[in-house]
């Protein structure tokens, strides 16, 4: 079970996601207005705190659409990960497959919204040919508002998604230690890779927080136990 938390804005933070032992920290850029939207360079020394860790992988986490402007983020911080959350087109996803580094893991987003249905319906098949590595599967308010929703999707709509897709993925969308056991069925499908969090991995003072992240880790990684395997 893989675990990502999602967020970071300063080198504490990424040393306590680290400290819960979580595989992946997010590290936004391009997520304009956004409350923890990074410049390039601060991403780029995130990444390197978080490569120090020795445990936990840096992820840009964007709204983005520019390649150009992405690929010279992951260049200067030096990221296997990308995680396309926005509604950018499987051209990008294509580019950044074509000209990225080689091994670049390109996450793409699909939301569902709270009828069950998929904002990206039509593009499912296109991004995976484009050359995705793995989806992720996050909710949309029903004022459209993506990202960091704190809503959890219907487990039956996220089996449904997953059974439209073949790729690998994580699931997101007000995942915390109170709802595991809401996505037993989702938890048993052989393609889930884990789960990525936001909110509930932040304490009082709303910064990512090693107590409530371990929380998660815990109570999702459970008797499957181990730090997922793509951390590596
Ligand atoms: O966290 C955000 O606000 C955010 C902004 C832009 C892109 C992605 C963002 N976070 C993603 O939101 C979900 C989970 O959030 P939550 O647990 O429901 O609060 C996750 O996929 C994050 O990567």
């Amino acid at each position: 079970m893989l675990v990502k938390v999602c967020g970071a804005t300063t080198e504490a933070e990424v040393r306590a996601v680290a400290g819960a032992g979580t595989d992946l920290v997010g590290l936004w850029c391009g997520v304009q207005g956004g409350p923890h939207d990074l410049a390039a360079d601060e991403v780029a020394r995130l990444a390197g705190a978080a490569r120090r860790t020795g445990t936990v992988e840096p992820v840009l986490v964007t709204f983005g659409k520019d390649a150009g402007r992405l690929l010279s983020v992951v260049s200067e911080a030096g990221l296997s990960w990308v995680q396309l959350h926005g509604f950018q087109p499987p051209s990008l996803v294509r580019r950044l497959r074509r000209d990225g580094p080689p091994g670049l893991r390109i996450v793409k987003v699909l939301h569902l919204d709270p009828a069950g249905r998929c904002l990206q319906g039509p593009l499912v098949a296109a991004y995976e040919r484009a050359g995705a590595d793995l989806l992720l599967f996050d909710t949309a308010a029903a004022d459209g508002r993506i990202g960091s929703t704190g809503l959890s999707a219907d487990p039956a709509a996220v089996l449904d998604l997953a059974a439209r897709t073949t790729l690998p993925f994580l699931l997101a969308g007000g995942i915390g230690a109170h709802n595991r056991d809401d996505f037993e069925t989702v938890l048993d499908h052989p393609r889930l890779l884990g789960i990525d969090v936001d909110s509930a991995a932040r304490g009082p003072l709303g910064t990512l927080d090693a107590e409530a992240a371990s929380a998660v880790v815990r109570a999702w990684r459970g008797e499957r136990g181990v730090r997922g395997e793509a951390a590596a």
